[in-house]
């Protein structure tokens, strides 16, 4: 880094992603007065919009990308910069930019966000979507489509099938039931109908109804109860990087192929992708697994199932793995297992001054037991909050505890046109055997589930309208013993609610 530095910030922000953009926000309403700098890759930066708590700690908002002028005007003190870092040196405390700029920093904070994971690199064939430059080649690609095959069992899977209409489209996953991610089995056998029915034929899904006997009664539903609902006990085990999409990113765009059906989703369970080749090199090869259609698509995949698809594109939405390139080279810091920068409990890393927040961090403190990290839209928030709030306390000479959004991991989100939400343990994360479900399904409407373990609520995954998420929250944060409610907490003919007034 021989060039000369341009002018040194107090705060230097990498990243107008959301964790980027909402840690200069906190930086500059705390300390107005101090040089804060925003550099970021992309033309435009994140902005959160209608930002709601919907209870402790669960929220809701929205995402718009503005331009960065908006910020400016709002935080005089704040310069944007628009270009990649391409070098960081911690032992001086500059960044160059692309454009061969240098600046200083005294604290810097890293929101360079993630990138899709590809199955395979450089191939024109296979997509990854991140941001809206990539949603739009997907859109653009897709109208002229036929047929996709769509890899991954995670959050943009679980979109997609459910959005890309005029297409076939192949789902391959690695698992026994659909989205894995987010969902066990029973959750997925919920979904999989949603995915059966054309979308102009499902029925929106309803407001929960209130359980009162009579109302249950008089609107017919008890009969819907009885036949359909089941309330078990189980066992246990069961080009420039711009920001991400985010909740809704499909609404605004038309995701239609080039044919006439509506939805039409095959699902390819418990495969990998062998290999991804295009026709000239599966006409040439002597494999004898050729289908009839073979050398008529631009590109084949083979499945370790034994089935090879050919298709006009291959989405590969096999997660993210976080943007640290090029910070690394010539700085040592700790990287985690999923190459995200290692961060403590106040988001800094291994090196001084240097914090880093959102999908390119990864959460190394010790967590709590109700509390995962993953790389969603909500995390990214808290994170860019917190490590502001980290890096103005740290100048101020101030001590800060870990916030509270890191106690309980809480997600709000929609699949299949369901609300979904997540709380703490609701996959049983890293419980092993010691631990039980309780579930309660009624077809086409609801399904709760709920992680107990020691008779303590640790986890919880509702979907549809439950309106049970505030109670449930309250019952995984305050450590209630349940085990005298039994299955009783699911009854729904018991308001909850006021159960546990
Ligand atoms: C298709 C899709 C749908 C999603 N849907 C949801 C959802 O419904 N709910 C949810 O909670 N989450 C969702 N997510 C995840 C969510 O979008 C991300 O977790 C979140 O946006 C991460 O924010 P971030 O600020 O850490 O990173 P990003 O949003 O990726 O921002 C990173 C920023 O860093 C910049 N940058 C990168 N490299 C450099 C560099 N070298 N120099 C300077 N700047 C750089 C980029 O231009 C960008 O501005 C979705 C993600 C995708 C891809
Ligand atoms: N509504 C929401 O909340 C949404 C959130 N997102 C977020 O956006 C980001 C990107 O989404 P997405 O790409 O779907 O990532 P996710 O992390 O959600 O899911 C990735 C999926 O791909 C699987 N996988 C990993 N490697 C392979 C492989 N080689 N072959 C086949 N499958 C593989 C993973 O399985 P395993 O877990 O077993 O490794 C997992 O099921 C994520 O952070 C996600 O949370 C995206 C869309 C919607």
């Amino acid at each position: 880094m021989a060039c000369k530095k341009e002018k040194t910030f107090q705060f230097v922000i990498v990243g107008g992603g959301i964790a980027g953009v909402t840690c200069v926000e906190q930086l500059s309403s705390q300390i107005p007065s101090a040089g804060v700098a925003l550099i970021t890759a992309g033309p435009h930066i994140k902005a959160v919009t209608n930002y709601k708590q919907v209870s402790r700690t669960l929220e809701e908002f929205n995402v718009e990308e503005r331009p960065s002028s908006v910020l400016e005007e709002k935080f005089p003190n704040l310069t944007v910069i628009h270009s990649a870092v391409k070098s960081l040196n911690t032992q001086s405390h500059t960044v160059e930019t692309a454009d061969g700029r240098v600046f200083g920093y005294k604290k810097l904070c890293i929101c360079s966000g993630g990138r899709p994971k590809l199955l395979t690199q450089d191939n024109p064939y296979v997509l990854g979507i991140r941001d809206t430059d990539s949603a739009k080649v997907f859109q653009k690609q897709l109208s002229n489509a036929k047929r996709i095959v769509i890899v991954g069992n995670g959050g943009i899977a679980l979109e997609l099938v459910y959005e890309v209409e005029g297409c076939e489209v192949i789902w391959a996953v690695k698992d026994k039931a659909i989205g894995n991610t987010f969902f066990d089995a029973g959750a997925a056998q919920f979904l999989i109908p949603s995915l059966e029915s054309n979308k102009s034929e499902r029925a929106a899904p309803c407001k929960r109804p209130r359980y009162t006997t009579e109302e249950a009664a008089a609107a017919g539903a008890l009969q819907t109860f009885t036949a359909d609902r089941h309330l078990q006990r189980q066992g246990s085990g069961v080009t420039e990087p711009g920001s991400a999409l985010g909740p809704d990113w499909h609404e605004g765009i038309v995701l239609r192929g080039a044919e006439q059906v509506s939805r039409r989703v095959s699902v390819e369970y418990e495969c990998e992708v062998e290999k991804i080749f295009t026709s000239e090199e599966l006409l040439n090869s002597p494999q004898q697994t050729l289908r009839p259609e073979n050398g008529t698509w631009p590109v084949y995949i083979q499945l370790s199932n034994g089935q090879t698809f050919g298709c006009d594109f291959v989405v590969s939405a096999i997660g993210v793995v976080p943007n640290t390139e090029p910070f690394l080279h010539g700085n040592s810091f700790a990287v985690a297992d999923d190459a995200g920068l290692k961060v403590d409990d106040h988001m800094v890393t291994s090196e001084p001054d240097v914090y880093a927040a959102g999908d390119v961090c990864t959460a190394c403190w010790e967590l709590s037991s109700l509390w995962q990290q993953m790389r969603l839209w909500t995390q990214a928030r808290q994170m860019g909050w917190y490590a502001g709030r980290c890096m103005a306390a740290h100048v101020l000479s101030e001590t800060i505890e870990l916030d509270f959004c890191f106690e309980l991991f809480s997600h709000i989100t929609k699949f299949f046109n369901y609300k979904v939400v997540l709380l703490g343990k609701f996959n049983a994360q890293g419980l092993g055997p010691d631990h039980e479900l309780l579930v309660r399904c009624t077809k086409g409407q609801e399904y709760v589930k709920v992680v107990l373990s020691g008779g303590k609520m640790v986890g919880a995954v509702l979907i549809g309208e439950t309106d049970l998420e505030e109670t449930f929250e309250n019952l995984i944060l305050n450590q209630m013993d349940l085990t005298p409610y039994g299955e009783e907490l699911l009854n729904p003919n018991i308001d909850i609610e006021d159960y546990f007034d």
